[in-house]
């Protein structure tokens, strides 16, 4: 599998499977990876009265022009709608999606998740016909399915294979099944705009990046994720780009890690939620610590935390937020830049000296 990054290589990590690591010594606030999604679909309700706010193709915020066969999906621009009908709203996507929102539709009575999946499938049966090799990128990841992937792909397979049958994909339901366990344990969430007063932010798109789905997790970790979705001009084909950033400096042959949710969960959290969702126990030097920790033990010392400053330092303290602060890239010099940005809320902090 190539890596699109020469800083980063693919290797094998003792109880990790693959894992990404340093080609050379990398720096904190260097960009080691910046990549383009191979899948890419929007979790807006299929059953809403209303249109979701946000473009079908690239998902900024603005939505003025719409599909000319359904009028339902919108685009941020004529250049987004004119991609999206080659490829993310193909003509086949357009009438699936339309055969599922008919109002017999069997899963108009199905959960809002299974709604979710149905609209993974779509765009994966999609992709199977305008790039059979990025289905094929998507089955050699790490996931397989458990019982109710299998009854969920199953369900999914047999509706949208009869509602709207597509002339050349091999997708069985048992291939239905790898791509959506592929897609639980792979996909990254493509988050609402962030407003210091405004409710919580919910996911608008989930995304698969094909080297990024190799960054393991680590609860104190060495770089995390950005994303600039509402930056840049509509049209342009790069904002749903990912960017990963050096937290910290890493000696080359290090690996380099991201945590998989904000950083300042307690332990029992993220013990759950990493079972539950990826299926394994964090080792990490954290976790180790804190696995030991008696709640509400009046008697814990300095010790006991040593990693507080480093969620000290790179906690955002917005308002709402808790996002992973990571620094600006080095300057020209190589001097580490003391500006940090949070990767949530976008606010930059000057690191007190
Ligand atoms: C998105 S994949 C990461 C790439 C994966 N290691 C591979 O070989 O393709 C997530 C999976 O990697 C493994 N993983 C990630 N971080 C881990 C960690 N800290 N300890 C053990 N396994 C981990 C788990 O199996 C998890 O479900």
């Amino acid at each position: 599998m190539a890596v699109s990054s020469s800083l980063l290589k693919l290797d094998q990590i003792q109880g990790k499977g693959r894992g990404l690591i340093a080609a050379q010594n990398l720096k904190a606030g260097q960009i080691v990876l910046t990549e383009s999604p191979i899948i890419l679909y929007s979790t807006f309700p299929l059953f809403s009265d209303s249109s979701s706010s946000y473009c079908d193709h690239c998902f900024r915020s603005i939505s003025s022009f719409s599909c000319p066969s359904c009028s339902r999906h919108r685009f941020c621009s004529q250049k987004c709608l004119s991609l999206a009908l080659k490829s993310s709203h193909s003509s086949w996507v357009c009438q699936a999606l339309s055969h599922l929102r008919d109002s017999g539709s069997e899963l108009l009575r199905q959960s809002d998740e299974l709604q979710v999946q149905a609209c993974f499938v779509v765009a994966v049966y999609n992709l199977s016909l305008i790039s059979p090799s990025s289905v094929q990128i998507l089955l050699s990841l790490m996931g397989t399915p458990d019982e109710a992937i299998v009854k969920a792909s199953s369900f999914l397979h047999s509706l949208i294979s009869s509602l709207c049958p597509p002339q050349d994909h091999q997708l069985s339901a048992e291939l239905t099944a790898q791509l959506m366990a592929k897609d639980r344990l792979n996909s990254f969430c493509l988050m609402e705009p962030y407003y210091p007063d405004g409710p919580q932010r919910s996911i608008k798109a989930y995304a698969i990046y094909p080297t990024a789905t190799f960054f393991n997790h680590d609860c104190l970790p060495n770089a995390c994720r950005f994303d600039y979705v509402e930056d840049g001009v509509p049209g342009d084909e790069h904002n749903t780009d990912i960017v990963f950033r050096m937290i910290e400096d890493v000696a080359e042959g290090g690996e380099v890690c991201i945590s998989y949710f904000r950083i300042n969960r307690d332990y029992s959290t993220r013990k759950r939620i990493l079972m539950e969702d990826y299926g394994f126990v964090c080792g990490c030097e954290r976790c180790k610590i804190e696995a030991n920790w008696v709640v509400d033990d009046g008697d814990q010392s300095s010790s006991d935390f040593p990693h507080e400053w480093f969620l000290k330092k790179y906690v955002c303290e917005k308002k709402n937020c808790s996002g992973t602060l990571a620094p600006l890239p080095p300057k020209d010099d190589d001097e580490p830049s003391d500006v940090l940005e949070c990767n949530f809320c976008g606010n930059l902090k000057v690191e007190a000296a």
